[in-house]
C-alpha cells in the first residue's frame, strides 16, 4: 500500500485532496495538527456512534474490529443484519494520508470472530465518507448553446426522387418530411457535389447521404449489375455502425433489387466476406480495418466502378489512429482513376480536418445547420471545412448534468442513480459509459449479484422492476455483440453497460438517459456519447461523473458552447432510500429529522458498499476480478490526451480510493508500477528521486497516437494492435481467425 502511495505521488500532492490549492508541503507538526483539527471536524459532521452502541458490538464480537479481516461470504442484503458496524473501522485498507496513527493502536490486528449470539460472522463496514476530498461548487460557464431546428416542413416528394424510393421512405422508414440537414445535404450531392456535413447527433445524417446515392444508382444505365463491384464504398469506424448502415441500405435499396449492399466488419468469417465479395457487393459497408484487410487479401476486391466514397463519423476515421488504414483505401480507390464523389460527415467536425478532407475530396461544399447559417450551403473550394467552428451543437432537448463525486463513492453512487432510474421509475432505458471492457464486465456481474436480488420481505415501499443489465465491449464475441446490440435496440427498458464502441453513431430507439460514469477523452466524445439520446427531436437526459479534481473539464466542455447543470452527490444518494434492503441500523422513520435523513442516507451508502466489498472479497476470483477491472481502469486513465492530463492525471488519482469503486478494501500491491510510465512516479529512491527531477519524457507524435490508440483498443474500438498482428501472422490464421478488438 504504502508503495503505491509513494509510486504515484498520492501522498505528497495535496492536490488530490484539496481542489487548486497550491499551498506548500506540510511539516510533520502541521499535518498532526491538520489531522486533529480534522478529526475534530468529523467529531461535528460525521455520523457518530453512540458508546451504547459501541459496547454492545464489542460485547457481541469479544473484541475490538481488526484492520485486516478475512473474505467474509457474500450475502443477500435481506440476509443481513441491521445490527451493522458503520464508519467504525473504517479506514483501513485505504493509503489514506491523514490517517491517524492513533487510530492504528486502537485495533489490534486480530481475526474477527463470530457473534457469540447470533452465530452471524462479523460484516466489516466501510468508510465512504471520510478522508474525502472537498466537493467544489461546479459552475458551468455560460454559454450561448448552439442550436439547430432538427426538422422542416420540405417533403420528400420535392426532391424529384424516384417514386418507388419515396414510397419506401414513407413505408419502410416511416419518414415524410425533411430534416435540416437532409435538405441542405440531398440536393447538394444530388447535383454531383463534394460535401463535408456537420450535423448534431440524431438529425438524420444517415438518409441524408444514403437518398442521394440509391437515387443516383437506381438510375444508372447501363443498370448495375452485381458483377461491378462497388459503386459505393462506406467507412464507418465501428462493427455496430456498420451493421446499423447496412441494414438502413437493405430498406432503402428494397424496391431496387438489382442493387446489392454488403457489409465487411472484424469479427466475421473471411471465408464468408470473401465469397460475398466475389459474387459482387454494390453498396460496400465496413470497417476500415477489415477493408484494408481485404484490399491486401482478397483479389477479387476491385474498386475500378467506385463512384462514390463516405466517411461517416468522418472525424474519428480520419483521425490518426486511422489514418493509415485510410491512406491504403485512399489509394486504392484513387488508381482507378475514376470521378468519384466524396462525402464527410459528423455532429463534431472541425477546422482539424481539413489535411485529409483537401487530399481526398474536390471543392467540397460545407455545410452545417446551426442556427443563423440556416440557409447558407456555402461552396468553399479547398478551406471549406476550416469554415467549421469549434462550438458543437447538442440536441435542443437533451438536459445534460454533471455530478461531482469523489473516487471512494463513484460505485454506490452509480448504484444509486441505476436503482432509481430503473427499479423505481418506469420505462427508463440507460446507457452507462465505462473506460474499459474489464471493467465493464466487472460491474456487470457485481450489479447484477447486488442490485438484482429481489425485495426480501412486502416491505418494500415503492413498487419496482426488476433490473435488466446487458453489455457491449470489444473484448466480446462478435455474435454476442450483435445480439447485444439488437436486443437493446429492441427493448423499451434496460441498462447497456459500454465502453465508447456503442459512442458512435448508433441509433438505439427510446434511450432515455446516457451515463458518462468514466469521463470521455475529449469534448468531441462527450457530443458523441450524449447523442445517443434525445435523437431525432426527442427528449433525453445525460450525467457525466466527475472527480473533484476533474471539474475543470466542465470548462473543456463550456469552450466547445456545452453548458451543464450540476445534480448533488447527495441527492443522487438520497435515492437509496427508496431501497428497504439497504436501510442502515436503525429504525428508520420518515418524520425525523434532515440531519438523520442524511445519516440514514449515508449508512445505506455504506451498507451497499459493503455488500459490494463482501462480493468482491468472498473469493480469490472475484478478488482478481475486480483487481484487473482496477487496473484497466487505471491504464484507460493514462491514455487522456496530453491536452487533459492536466485535468485527467493518474497522478492525481487516490489509488486506495479508486480501488474502493471497484469494492476493493485495499488497493493492489504494485498497481502503481504497472500503470505508471512516469519517472517522476518511481519509487522514492534516490535513483527515483533523480529522475523525478528531469522534467517527463516528451513523447513523439508517434508516441502519443499509440497512447491514444491503446485507449480505443480498451474500449474495443476498431483496430488492432501491431503485436496482435504479428500473433495472429504466426498462427497462420490469416483467413479465419476473427479480430477481438473491433
Ligand atoms: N426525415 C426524418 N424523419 C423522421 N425520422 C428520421 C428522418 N431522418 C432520419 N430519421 C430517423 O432519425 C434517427 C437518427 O438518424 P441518424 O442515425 O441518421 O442520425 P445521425 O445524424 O447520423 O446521428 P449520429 O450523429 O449520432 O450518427 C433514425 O432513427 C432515423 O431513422
Amino acid at each position: 500500500m504504502a508503495e503505491d502511495v509513494l509510486m504515484l505521488n498520492i501522498s505528497s500532492a495535496p492536490v488530490t485532496f484539496y481542489k487548486k490549492t497550491n499551498r506548500r508541503p506540510l511539516s510533520t507538526a502541521e499535518k498532526w495538527a491538520q489531522k486533529k483539527r480534522e478529526s475534530k471536524r468529523k467529531a461535528v459532521f460525521e455520523p457518530q456512534e453512540s458508546s451504547a452502541s459501541k459496547q454492545r458490538k464489542i460485547n457481541q464480537t469479544g473484541q475490538q474490529h481488526t484492520h485486516k479481516q478475512k473474505p467474509q461470504t457474500p450475502r443477500s442484503p435481506s440476509q443481513r443484519s441491521n445490527n451493522r458496524d458503520t464508519e467504525e473501522n473504517s479506514d483501513q485498507g485505504e493509503n489514506s494520508p491523514a490517517k491517524s496513527p492513533s487510530k492504528v493502536k486502537t485495533f489490534p490486528k486480530k481475526a474477527p470472530k463470530e457473534h457469540g449470539d447470533h452465530g452471524r460472522p462479523f460484516i466489516k463496514t466501510s468508510s465512504l465518507f471520510r478522508n474525502n476530498p472537498e466537493i467544489p461548487d461546479v459552475l458551468s460557464p455560460a454559454v450561448n448553446q448552439v442550436k439547430e431546428k432538427v426538422f422542416t416542413s420540405n417533403m420528400f416528394e420535392e426532391l424529384n426522387l424516384h417514386p418507388h424510393l419515396v414510397a419506401t421512405l414513407h413505408k419502410v422508414l416511416n419518414v415524410t418530411s425533411m430534416t435540416s440537414v437532409q435538405k441542405k445535404t440531398i440536393p447538394v450531392l444530388m447535383s454531383g457535389k463534394d460535401a463535408v456535413v456537420r450535423s448534431q447527433t440524431g438529425s438524420g445524417k444517415t438518409l441524408a447521404y444514403g437518398i442521394p446515392v440509391v437515387q443516383f444508382l437506381q438510375a444508372m444505365q447501363p443498370k448495375v449489375k452485381r458483377s461491378d463491384g462497388p459503386l459505393a464504398v462506406l467507412i464507418v469506424p465501428t462493427r455496430e455502425l456498420a451493421l446499423q448502415s447496412f441494414q438502413m441500405f437493405q430498406k432503402l435499396l428494397k424496391p431496387f433489387t438489382w442493387i446489392v449492399p454488403g457489409v465487411l466488419m472484424g469479427g466475421e468469417k473471411r471465408k464468408a466476406e470473401k465469397a460475398r465479395l466475389r459474387k459482387g457487393i454494390n453498396v460496400l459497408i465496413s470497417t476500415p480495418g477489415r477493408l484494408v484487410d481485404h484490399i491486401k487479401n482478397t483479389l477479387s476486391i476491385a474498386f475500378s466502378a467506385v463512384r462514390w466514397l463516405i466517411l461517416d463519423e468522418a472525424d474519428r476515421t480520419l483521425d490518426l489512429g486511422f489514418e493509415k488504414d485510410l491512406t491504403v483505401i485512399l489509394n486504392a480507390l484513387n488508381a482507378t482513376g475514376l470521378a468519384r464523389q466524396n462525402v464527410l460527415l459528423s455532429a463534431t467536425l472541425t477546422e482539424g480536418l481539413s489535411r485529409l478532407a483537401s487530399i481526398s475530396m474536390k471543392e467540397p461544399v460545407s455545410i452545417h445547420v446551426s442556427e443563423g447559417r440556416e440557409e447558407t450551403v456555402e461552396a468553399c473550394p479547398q478551406a471549406a471545412p476550416q469554415a467549421l467552428s469549434d462550438s458543437y451543437a447538442v440536441p435542443e432537448r437533451l438536459q445534460q448534468h454533471v455530478v461531482v463525486v469523489p473516487s471512494k463513492l463513484h460505485l454506490v453512487c452509480l448504484a444509486a442513480f441505476i436503482l432509481a432510474k430503473c427499479k423505481f421509475e418506469q420505462r427508463q432505458k440507460l446507457i452507462v459509459f465505462i473506460s474499459s471492457c474489464e471493467a465493464v464486465e466487472f460491474l456487470l456481474t457485481l450489479f447484477t449479484a447486488i442490485l438484482c436480488e429481489k425485495p426480501s420481505t412486502s416491505s418494500t415501499k415503492h413498487t419496482s422492476a426488476s433490473l435488466n443489465f446487458c453489455r457491449l465491449h470489444g473484448n466480446m464475441r462478435q455474435e454476442e455483440r450483435t445480439e447485444v446490440f439488437q436486443e437493446f435496440s429492441q427493448c423499451k427498458t434496460g441498462i447497456l453497460l459500454c465502453t465508447d464502441v456503442a459512442a458512435r453513431g448508433l441509433d438505439l430507439p427510446q434511450v432515455t438517459w446516457i451515463v458518462q460514469y468514466n469521463p470521455p477523452v475529449s469534448a468531441a466524445e462527450y457530443v458523441h456519447r450524449v447523442g445517443r439520446t434525445a435523437r431525432i427531436g426527442a427528449q433525453g437526459s445525460s450525467l457525466l461523473f466527475l472527480t473533484p479534481s476533474e471539474t475543470a473539464f466542465v470548462d473543456v466542455l463550456a469552450k466547445h458552447n456545452i453548458s451543464l447543470s450540476e445534480m448533488k452527490m447527495e441527492d443522487v444518494l438520497a435515492n437509496l432510500m427508496k431501497d428497504e434492503r439497504f436501510k442502515g441500523r436503525g429504525k428508520w422513520d420518515s418524520k425525523r429529522s434532515a440531519a438523520a435523513f442524511e445519516q440514514e442516507v449515508r449508512e445505506r451508502a455504506t451498507v451497499l458498499q459493503t455488500d459490494f466489498e463482501n462480493y468482491v472479497h468472498a473469493n480469490n476470483e472475484s478478488l482478481q476480478t475486480a483487481k484487473s477491472a482496477l487496473q484497466s481502469f487505471l491504464r484507460a486513465y493514462t491514455t487522456y490526451p496530453s491536452s487533459l492530463k492536466h485535468i485527467f492525471h493518474i497522478r492525481s488519482l487516490h489509488l486506495g480510493h479508486a480501488a474502493k469503486s471497484f469494492g476493493l478494501r485495499d488497493a493492489p500491491q504494485g498497481l502503481g508500477s504497472s500503470i505508471t510510465t512516469n519517472p517522476a512516479n518511481s519509487k522514492d529512491s534516490k535513483k527515483g528521486k533523480d529522475k523525478a527531477k528531469r522534467p517527463p519524457k516528451k513523447l513523439t507524435a508517434k508516441e502519443r497516437v499509440s497512447n491514444l490508440m491503446r485507449s480505443e483498443y480498451l474500449s474495443g474500438i476498431d483496430g488492432e494492435s501491431k503485436s496482435k498482428k504479428k500473433r495472429k501472422k504466426k498462427k497462420g490464421q490469416a483467413e479465419e481467425e476473427q479480430s477481438t478488438t473491433a
